[in-house]
């Protein structure tokens, strides 16, 4: 399990860097990844969110009954270099949170669905479509390896006041 970094980190600022090479480094990582999004728990986590710049995020949007027993199946997914190739002009809107931005949910309105190409963890090239909430975490974890977090689409002074209470926060950890 790897730690999360929350705001106001810098490294959830920084643009992520393409993988040259899907080694044995990057298998690794991709398992660190998804065993932090479970215990965290999450639906998806992006490499820069434990402080590694690499464009990859996993998710698993999943629906799973209960944490105990695992009997329904858990869909991890692993994203190599993602990028978005075409999206809907029909927007969707759903109440966002952020593994590092913990306690803030605000609503944040994107395109209903989504066409993405990447890598998968064996290297192949895949590229497919995804609606619904799979397409909301999709853009939300591509928008981590750009420095772009959720709160960006809200005001200014909705966006100044979470990021100063997350520096509170940090104070008092
Ligand atoms: O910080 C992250 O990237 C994990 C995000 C992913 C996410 C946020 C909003 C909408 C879809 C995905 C979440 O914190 S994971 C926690 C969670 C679980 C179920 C629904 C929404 C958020
Ligand atoms: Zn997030």
């Amino acid at each position: 399990i790897r730690e999360i970094k929350f705001v106001p980190e810098a490294c959830l600022r920084e643009k992520c860097a393409p993988i040259e090479d899907i080694n044995d480094e990057i298998r690794t990582l991709a398992d660190d990844m998804l065993q932090t999004m479970y215990d965290a728990p999450g639906i998806g986590l992006a490499a820069s969110q434990i402080g590694v710049m690499k464009r990859m995020f996993v998710l698993d949007v999943a629906e799973r009954e209960s944490e105990e027993d695992d009997s329904v199946e858990k869909e991890p997914m692993v994203f190599i270099n993602p990028e978005i190739t075409w999206s809907s002009e029909e927007k969707n809107t759903y109440q966002e949170g952020c593994l590092s931005i913990p306690g803030i949910y605000e609503d944040v309105e994107r395109p209903a669905e989504v066409r993405v190409s990447f890598l998968n963890i064996e290297g192949e090239k895949q590229e497919i479509e995804a609606g619904g909430l799979l397409a909301t975490c999709i853009q939300h974890e591509l928008d981590h390896l750009n420095g772009v977090l959720f709160i960006d689409y809200l005001s200014r002074l909705k966006r100044d006041r979470i990021v100063k209470k997350m520096i509170k926060q940090q104070k008092q950890a």
